[in-house]
């Protein structure tokens, strides 16, 4: 029995900053966020818009999409790290929406819950997922990614920010693409990148919220998260690339095989929170796992890292990344980072580019290295199913991007400081953010959303 995607949508907050704005904005080079990183255009919620937004967004075109039953689906999970409460989860108020719109049908048997591991939970609930189907295979359930990835302004994360969801029906017998047995991981606890809890007095408080009603009973000091992660850039990619290096080798293991491993893949699917991470990351897998292009020195030594730069920058290598890294690069750098969502919007981009272009790919296999900072990496393959066409025939994705409305730097930074009060975009046909509960005393923060026709 075959277990995998059956279907999927996506959703995106629909406005978007060019980079080239950003960079003038800056100071920085144009060439170096464009040619260097990859990057074109970065997107961030509009007023209305957050992670339930997104997720709920992204769920509804799901069902409509593919006619589907919410009766027949067991589970929804949900990747997130971008959490609206510590302890409500986003599928919790998934439920409640769905019900509000489909009338008709029930979730109350459903089981719900949300994954947290900085961008490879939705991996995780995929994972998870597909081991329920295995063993329920006439069950379904649906995997969602939301997330908006924010960072601090004028920091190094400031151009690969992006916001938006994806989801996915997992079925036996799945129309899009079947995963293999083996899932390799690789994992190690460090700080590359992280959101903690912060102490702040009731002054700090006040002082920055305009003596909101919510912080009226404030004691003397609290504790605060905030939607920016604390990190360290360099050192992120640096486990980026320990961690898929030997979950790749792990899954050679796990497969039992001396071949050159991405060789079998057509297309490779990375965790990509800016469009040319995988690009960059790649090259010492590349090195490494080639007979003729073997590296000997020691990992850490100066010559080694010398060697992998002379592989990147070589023909070959470039050669092979065109074929097998762009398709899922193309979508990244019109959106910018959906962290649980980015290696999902990959693979979206891949079978869309492939859709758009005529090229028939049902049988062959891809190749997937997901990572989350903390850090976690998965390393897993699936083959194409031949009705993946048919179940991609309504995502337009490429067409729906070239909607996106532009903004200017001053809206972009009244969006990011949380000051505008109008949205930019008229909401249609979508689910919106209509308040938050300031009043009544056992509701204060609670969430409200509408759907908009
Ligand atoms: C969250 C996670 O997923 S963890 C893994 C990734 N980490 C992050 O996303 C954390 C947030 N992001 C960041 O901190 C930063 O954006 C980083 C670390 C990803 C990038 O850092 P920066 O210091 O801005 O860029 P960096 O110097 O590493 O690379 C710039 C690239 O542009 C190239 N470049 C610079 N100027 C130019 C130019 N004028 N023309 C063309 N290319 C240029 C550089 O050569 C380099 O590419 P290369 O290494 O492939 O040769």
């Amino acid at each position: 029995m075959k277990t995998g995607i059956d279907a999927i949508s996506f959703d995106v907050a629909n406005i978007h900053l060019p980079i080239k704005t950003l960079a003038t904005a800056r100071n920085i080079e144009p060439e170096k966020l464009e040619k260097g990183l990859g990057l074109i255009k970065m997107t961030l919620p509009d007023v209305h818009q957050d992670p339930v937004v997104f997720g709920a967004n992204a769920l509804t075109k799901l069902i409509l999409d593919h006619n589907i039953n919410l009766n027949e689906i067991s589970r929804i999970y949900v990747g997130t790290e971008s959490s609206i409460d510590s302890s409500k989860p986003i599928s919790s108020f998934l439920i409640s929406l769905m019900e509000q719109k489909f009338r008709e049908n029930t979730l109350a048997e459903c089981d719900v819950v949300d994954f947290t591991f900085a961008c490879i939970g939705g991996v995780d609930a995929l994972q998870n997922c597909i081991d329920f189907v295995k063993l329920n295979p006439a069950k379904k359930a649906i995997v969602v990614t939301t997330d908006f990835a924010k960072y601090d302004l004028n920091s190094t994360g400031e151009y690969t920010q992006g916001a938006g969801a994806v989801a996915m029906l997992v079925t036996s017998n799945p129309r899009i693409i079947a995963f293999d047995e083996n899932w390799a991981t690789s994992t190690k606890g460090v700080f590359d990148f992280f959101k903690p809890y912060r102490t702040l007095s009731k002054e700090e408080i006040t002082k920055n919220t305009n003596n909101d009603l919510w912080f009226d009973n404030l004691e003397a000091e609290i504790e605060i998260h905030k939607d920016q992660p604390v990190f360290d850039g360099q050192y992120s990619n640096q486990c980026y690339m320990d961690r898929t290096r030997n979950a790749y080798f792990s899954f050679k293991k796990l497969k039992n095989t001396t071949e050159t491993l991405y060789n079998s893949w057509n297309s490779i699917i990375m965790h990509l929170p800016y469009s040319f991470q995988g690009r960059r990351m790649l090259s010492e897998i590349y090195a490494l796992d080639s007979a003729e292009k073997i590296i000997s020195e020691n990992i850490e030594s100066a010559d080694y890292q010398l060697k992998i730069k002379e592989v990147a920058k070589s023909e070959e290598y470039r050669n092979f990344v065109t074929e097998k890294l762009q398709p899922a690069e193309l979508a990244s750098s019109l959106i910018g980072n959906l962290y649980t969502g980015s290696i999902f919007m990959g693979l979206l981009s891949t079978l869309a580019h492939f859709y758009d272009t005529n090229k028939e790919i049902a049988g062959t296999q891809f190749g997937f290295l997901a990572y989350g900072s903390g850090s976690k990496s998965k390393v897993f393959e699936g083959t194409i199913q031949p009705e993946w066409k048919a179940a991609l025939a309504n995502v337009k994705l490429f067409e729906n991007l070239e909607e996106s409305v532009e903004i200017d730097f001053n809206i972009y930074e009244s969006l990011h400081k949380k000051e505008q009060k109008q949205s930019v975009r008229t909401p249609k046909n979508e689910w919106t953010l209509d308040r938050i509960e300031k009043e009544i005393p056992n509701l204060i923060g609670a969430r409200y959303y509408k759907w908009v026709d």
